[in-house]
């Protein structure tokens, strides 16, 4: 399915396409969940996408993948990796990311936890034709000590491909995305799931790219959870961050000292 709007996107000039947070799929039971998850390495739908990539001259931010996880011990079979995956554009894998924050949240009756194995790790930060990313999931999005960890190991975009239930984002969406774009002075790009995708689950949509000053300069509304899916463009103005961080250096004003001091 995907193939048709990356090669569309591709043909109207863009340098990388993101995908949100189970871009793969969305079970309606636990069982559908388990028994899609490929191995990120060497699943049929990895090897898709990474041909796509590369036919297409494109990167790929892959936002979510459920991840099959076969070096499990027996005990822990029983569970996937929730992975963002950065493919570039000769479809090489550049980066696997496997979500550390996970969504337990009994404010919607989620429990993440139950049948995914958290990271362990941050995302490395990659160069890009789009500037220097690292890779975030979803319920990510409200630790703001990653977001500033990327900032000060350089990142210039920070992504956050999501599947925000409808609740939590009508509340908080825009506000987070755009608290830690301004706060990292980064750019911050968030492919978002919309719409109906079985009788538990909707995603609250909204996908959105916001600038370095906390501009929002590209949103792709969908309220009407009927929606259809579709692309947003935008160009990250990578001169602009030098001028915000100039503007304000935040980031020399941090003061370490004093958190470490008592
Ligand atoms: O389950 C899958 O197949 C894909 N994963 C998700 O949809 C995840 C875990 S349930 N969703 C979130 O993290 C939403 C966070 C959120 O909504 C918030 O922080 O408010």
């Amino acid at each position: 399915m995907y193939s048709k709007w990356i090669k569309e996107a591709a043909a109207n000039g863009a340098k990388m396409v993101f995908l949100p947070e189970a871009y793969d799929y969305i079970g309606s039971s636990l069982s559908e969940t388990f028994s899609q998850a490929e191995c990120v390495e060497k699943g049929d739908l990895m090897l898709k996408m990474c041909s796509i990539a590369a036919e297409n001259k494109v990167w790929l931010s892959l936002g979510g993948a459920h991840e099959k996880l076969e070096e499990l011990e027996n005990s822990e079979r029983q569970k996937i990796g929730n992975a963002h995956i950065l493919i570039d554009d000769v479809g090489m894998i550049k980066q696997k990311y496997r979500k550390i924050h996970l969504f337990d949240a009994p404010v919607v009756g989620l429990k993440e936890s139950n049948w995914t194995l958290a990271g362990e790790k941050l995302s490395d930060i990659i160069p890009t034709p789009v500037g220097n990313l690292a890779l975030s999931i979803c319920y990510d999005l409200r630790f703001p000590h990653l977001s500033h960890e990327y900032r000060k190991r350089g990142a210039d975009v920070l992504t956050f491909p999501s599947a925000f239930t409808v609740p939590t984002g009508k509340a908080h969406w825009h506000t987070l995305l755009r608290a830690r774009a301004i706060e990292t002075q980064c750019f911050v790009v968030a492919a978002a799931q919309r719409g109906t995708h079985n009788d538990k689950r909707s995603s609250y949509g909204h996908s959105l790219v916001v600038g370095p000053w906390g501009e929002v300069i590209l949103a792709k509304v969908s309220l009407n959870m009927n929606d259809e899916i579709g692309l947003g463009y935008c160009e990250l103005d990578l001169e602009k961050l030098e001028k915000v961080r100039n503007s304000m250096p935040v980031l020399e004003h941090f003061r370490y000292d004093s958190y470490n001091n008592n």
